[in-house]
């Protein structure tokens, strides 16, 4: 019998699943909790979720102030391998490990990307596409519950929303809200940057604009505690049908010629574990994030012919896609002092308690036509590239197809201002964070064919095509302006790091030797792109040439939203539970 804790039934050992579920949902993270509650929730489907990682116990919990789990066991420890055009420097590739996956251990920012983008991702889908800002919308609403501002912090800081872009469903418990403090410095660095010029200053970034706006973080509405997947989806959930085995890695999918009948699974803390079997009735929903789910396929025959059979794995399906396409946001810390006193913070009087303040809530997000007059030159010299240049050599001719598509759409978000290139945080202090919120160098997440069972090789390409160095360039160029802003100017804000005599070549090295290729928002592995455009999951999130199995987490998206992406993570698992309740096969 399962051991019943407050939470979903939580089954320690395998002897405890049963042999069926309708649904096997592999990944206990972001998006598989969200589609395990919403498949479960009217009772007529069973749900097994299959979580690698274990349960933070609440007394990790509460000892980090139920927000923050200082535990290392909380993530991967995974590396990249060295990048090229980063003086051979690695990266840390950080995702969660722990019922509630890289929710319980991200930044809580809380935003989304713009209309265009989200557009995009239909353009590179296809003319019955429905991912366009219209067909997310309502699951980005339905997927997320906010709160808005405290009367007195609204109207010290000037924080507006759009209720129209935001949903407040009850039974939603995924939480934004906006904490009951915000620290006077930030005035006046906001009114200096709202007179940039071409700044837009939307009543929120919710509604498919951008512009210099406040965000909410995630964070409960009471207890100003963390509000992730695991709280949302799973904690005071007792179901007899949402069943959840932690501590269990699924090897691979189980297939009948080229339907999924189920998985594989076994225990991480056997030394020698005997694999276990369960059957999935209606389907397998692989929700293991960007960096397992490719690993997963390829360990189960799903993905590029070659390299499966460098590894001896049966092809199941020769899926070229699977681990390509891989794209993140990338960043900088431009460090600054003022050299002369200090803009003034008004005299403003909360009521409420810093401790709440949980990341960063208002920043600049802007088109590349705002951060620099050469975006045309940019866009042109992009424009002009041969698809297969900068991909890796003898990329398959879908993925060159693919880059193609990919490439026309980010020429046109290039030429936009509705498209985020930069995001700018704000803080009451000079400098700070520069982030690049579209890169166009593709890299791969694969097995290594010698070891396909070891966490696969991590490769992001990052600067492999120089367009995202001008791009990084203009960007630290834009924090340059506004911190030489007429606003700012009397304050006289001395560059630290790199220092403003660093420009030219010298810039570009300097970029080489700090750029950071992650900022722990991997996508697009199992891009959502038709076949011939190097896709893996069609419109409605089936693996192609596969029945029964479908993927739902970030790896499916097919360009970068430009924002953190959690929102966006949430919204795409609301949206895919209604495609797959909608099967008729
Ligand atoms: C440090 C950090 C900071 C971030 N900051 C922000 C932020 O401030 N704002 C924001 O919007 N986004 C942020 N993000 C990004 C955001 O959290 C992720 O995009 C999102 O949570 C990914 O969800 P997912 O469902 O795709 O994957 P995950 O939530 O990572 O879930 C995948 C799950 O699958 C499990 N799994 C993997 N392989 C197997 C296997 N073989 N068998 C069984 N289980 C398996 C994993 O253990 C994990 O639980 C951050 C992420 C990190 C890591």
């Amino acid at each position: 019998k399962p051991v019943v804790l407050q939470y979903a039934n939580v089954l320690q050992r395998s002897e405890q699943v049963k042999d069926s579920y309708d649904y096997v949902i592999v990944g206990g993270g972001t998006a598989g909790l969200t589609i395990a509650d919403r498949l479960t929730e009217d009772g007529k489907y069973s749900v097994l979720v299959i979580e690698y990682c274990t349960l933070i116990t609440d007394e990790v919990i509460a000892a980090g102030g139920g927000r923050n789990f200082n535990d290392p066991k909380t993530h991967y420890n995974i590396t990249s391998i060295p990048q090229k055009d980063m003086n051979n420097r690695t990266q840390d590739v950080r995702i969660g490990c722990c019922v509630g996956g890289s929710s319980a251990i991200n930044g809580m920012v809380m935003v989304r990307g713009t209309a265009s983008e989200y557009n995009g991702w239909a353009e590179l889908g296809g003319p019955e596409s429905t991912w366009n800002w219209d067909g997310v919308l309502p699951y980005f609403k339905k997927a997320i519950h906010f709160t808005p501002p405290q009367d007195d912090v609204a109207a010290a800081f000037n924080i507006t929303w759009d209720p129209n872009a935001w949903g407040q469903e009850p039974n939603t418990h995924i939480y934004a809200t906006f904490p009951t403090y915000q620290t006077p410095n930030l005035i006046p660095m906001y009114k200096a940057m709202a007179k940039m010029p071409g700044m837009d200053i939307p009543i929120d970034g919710v509604g498919g604009n951008n512009g210099l706006f406040w965000n909410p973080t995630s964070l409960d509405p009471k207890k100003f505690w963390r509000s992730y997947s695991r709280t949302g989806h799973y904690d005071d959930i007792t179901r007899p049908n949402y069943e959840v085995i932690v501590n269990n890695k699924v090897n691979k999918i189980l297939f009948d010629g080229t339907t999924a009948t189920g998985v594989q699974f076994t225990n991480r803390y056997d030394d020698d574990p005997t694999p276990v079997t369960v059957k999935a009735n209606k389907e397998v929903i692989i929700s293991a994030g960007t960096v397992h789910t490719p690993q997963i396929l390829q360990l189960s025959g799903i993905g590029p012919k070659g390299l499966l059979e460098s590894a001896k794995i049966p092809v199941v399906v020769d899926l070229p896609g699977v681990g390509q396409n891989f794209q993140d946001h990338a960043w900088l810390s431009v460090a600054y002092r003022w050299g002369n006193g200090q803009p003034p913070a008004p005299n403003v009087t909360l009521s409420g308690d810093p401790g709440t303040v949980a990341g960063p809530n208002v920043g600049a997000w802007i088109g590349l036509p705002a951060i620099t007059n050469d975006f045309e030159s940019i866009a042109a010299r992009y424009e002009a590239q041969d698809p297969a240049a900068y991909l890796p050599a003898n990329s398959d001719p879908t993925i060159v197809a693919g880059y193609a598509a990919f490439q026309k759409l980010h020429v046109k978000l290039l030429r936009s201002k509705n498209a985020n290139f930069l995001w700018l945080p704000l803080r009451g202090s000079p400098g700070g964070i520069v982030m690049s919120m579209h890169v166009v160098s593709h890299g791969t997440i694969n097995i290594d064919p010698a070891n396909p069972n070891a966490e696969p090789i991590v490769d992001y390409r990052a600067f492999s095509n120089p367009i995202d160095m001008d791009i990084m360039v203009e960007n630290i160029n834009y924090m340059r302006k506004y911190m030489n802003s007429p606003d700012l100017a009397e304050y006289q804000a001395q560059e630290v790091f790199p220092g403003s005599n660093v420009t030219g070549e010298a810039l570009k090295d300097w970029i080489r030797a700090n750029n950071v290729p992650s900022n722990y928002h991997p996508i697009a592995t199992a891009s959502k792109k038709p076949l011939e455009l190097g896709g893996v999951v069609d419109e409605h999130l089936k693996v192609h040439g596969t029945k029964r199995l479908s993927i739902a987490d970030g790896s499916i998206m097919p360009l970068l939203p430009g924002a953190n992406t959690q929102q966006t993570v949430y919204m795409l698992a609301e949206k895919a539970v209604d495609m797959i309740k909608a099967r008729t096969q």
